[in-house]
């Protein structure tokens, strides 16, 4: 480089100069008349830019009410998601601007061993930004539109992911909005195709506005939840019969409410939550999760039942919560020490809602509790509760069955075993397990700690068990305020 000739090294700066020094001199040869000119000229761009701009909203605003007809779809309403969603993936584009959110992660779901010794990972999550889209599908021209307004509202939601938040509006050529609606119906059946693995749970928004997607899960097979094969099956089978639409026609003809309730009952971690969930999933319905400690008054419950649609499963979680908390409220509006009375759902509100006038009909309601002792007659009546199905600790038969769940060949497991010393292994541990004493989430714990290792397993549940026994059911650990006698 030192030795190289001066006049072949290209300096950006004097480049840069001897153009300015061009253009100048070129300038300076100018007239005055003419500089003043093309100052003028320049000085009216902004203004013609603007007035175009109103010229194009005028035309627009008389082309959309002359030529155009449009379907507005609210923010955060499911139709509104899928028709994002269809364009994201089904009409990519180069997009320059996006909203940028943190999304929570939990660790499990991660990849990333380091991450996963954490509880939660942080990611930054870029969703594209727009305003406007057009586009064909089917020989059609669309148009579609998000608002704006209701873009920066959906935005200071946290549990917003970006999609579907903002009010749309869906615009085709044409006297007949029936394009833009078939064309909605496309974008719904392309989400519910995506859909039909997950079981999409809904709950209420932090404010308890409105119902939002909280979790998406995969649908849990029914085989992989244990209980008493006869009481699962004719659990499913009671289901099944109830979504039969003949099942409907019967009840409407005999004036009967078209409604059916189920009390899933047992210790904690026998599997309440996820045979709801494999339920959900089994017959393609959503599940809308009620939280009733969390419901400030009688009248938001109402709204809120009012707003759940007519097929789906409502999950009533822990619902001898209904009476403490009743009894709870009813001693706080009385106490004395001054204090604001806690505003709760009475269980009258409860029984209104479930089958009250503004219930709706064909949902399937499933109540579950830990201590179904302490639930009010009324709520469990016939009629509320129709079925009542014990998860209890796990058998035999269900400890041999989860064996050969967990080292399923399928699973392609580390240590593979053929199918006669798989069931022997299973045989062996099933033998070792004591008939209804740990609930099922105890094995499934076990499990985690072998799952390349079948071998393993079966020789150290003995021991674990003993350990297990000898420390309380709870495992290593224990009960500090176990009372003994009682
Ligand atoms: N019967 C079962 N079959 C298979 N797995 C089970 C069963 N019971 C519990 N589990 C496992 O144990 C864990 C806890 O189960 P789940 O939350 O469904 O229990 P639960 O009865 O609803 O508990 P809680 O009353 O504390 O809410 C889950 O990971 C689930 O896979």
């Amino acid at each position: 480089m030192a030795n190289q000739p001066h006049h072949l090294i290209i300096d950006p700066w004097s480049q840069g100069l001897s153009v300015m020094r061009d253009v100048l001199s070129r300038w300076s040869r100018l007239d005055i008349t003419q500089v003043g000119s093309a100052i003028a000229i320049v000085g009216t761009i902004p203004t013609a830019v603007r007035l175009l701009g109103r010229v194009w909203r005028e035309a627009y605003h008389w082309v959309r009410l002359c030529f155009l007809a449009e379907v507005t779809i609210p923010g955060g309403d499911p139709l509104n998601r899928s028709v994002v969603k269809w364009l994201l993936d089904k009409r990519p584009r180069h997009h320059r601007s996006f909203t940028g959110r943190t999304q929570v992660q939990h660790a499990r779901s991660t990849p990333d061993l380091g991450a996963a010794l954490k509880k939660t990972r942080h990611q930054a999550q870029y969703c594209p930004h727009w305003h406007s889209r057009w586009f064909f599908q089917q020989g059609d021209f669309f148009i579609v539109n998000r608002s704006a307004d209701s873009f920066s509202a959906a935005l200071s939601d946290p549990s917003y992911d970006g999609i579907g938040g903002e009010e749309l509006t869906i615009s085709c050529l044409g006297w007949s909005a029936a394009p833009v609606m078939r064309f909605i119906e496309t974008c719904r059946a392309y989400t519910d195709r995506q859909a039909q693995f997950f079981v999409i749970i809904y709950a209420r928004d932090r404010y308890g506005l409105a119902w939002k997607p909280k979790t998406r899960t995969p649908i849990r097979h029914l085989d992989t939840v244990h209980l008493d094969k006869d009481v699962k099956d004719s659990l499913i089978s009671d289901v099944r019969n109830y979504l039969d639409p003949k099942t409907q026609k019967r009840y409407q003809s005999r004036s009967m409410p078209y409604r059916r309730g189920y009390l899933f009952y047992g210790p904690p971690g026998t599997g309440k939550s996820s045979l709801s969930v494999a339920i959900a999933g089994e017959f393609g319905l959503d599940i809308y999760e009620v939280k009733i400690p969390t419901i400030a008054t009688d009248a938001d419950l109402e709204h809120m039942f009012q707003e759940i649609p007519p097929r789906c499963v409502v999950l009533l979680e822990d619902i001898d919560a209904v009476g403490v908390d009743c009894a709870a409220s009813d001693k706080s509006s009385s106490s004395q020490d001054g204090k604001e009375p806690i505003s709760n759902c009475t269980m009258s509100g409860l029984l209104n809602v479930l089958d009250g006038v503004s219930s709706q009909e064909g949902r399937i309601v499933i109540m579950t509790t830990n201590r179904p002792e302490q639930l009010n007659s009324a709520l469990v009546r016939p009629g509320r509760v129709d079925m009542k199905v014990l998860l209890g600790n796990i058998s035999q038969a269900s400890s041999l069955e989860m064996f050969l769940r967990m080292f399923s060949p399928e699973l392609g497991i580390a240590q593979p075993l053929d199918s006669e010393e798989l069931l022997a292994l299973a045989a062996q541990f099933a033998r070792q397990i004591p008939e209804d004493t740990f609930t099922p989430s105890f094995l499934q714990g076990f499990f985690q700690l072998h799952l390349d290792c079948p071998r393993e397993a079966a020789a150290s549940i003995g021991p674990r068990v003993q350990k297990a026994l000898a420390h309380g059911i709870e495992g290593d650990f224990e009960m500090v305020n176990r009372n003994k006698n009682g």
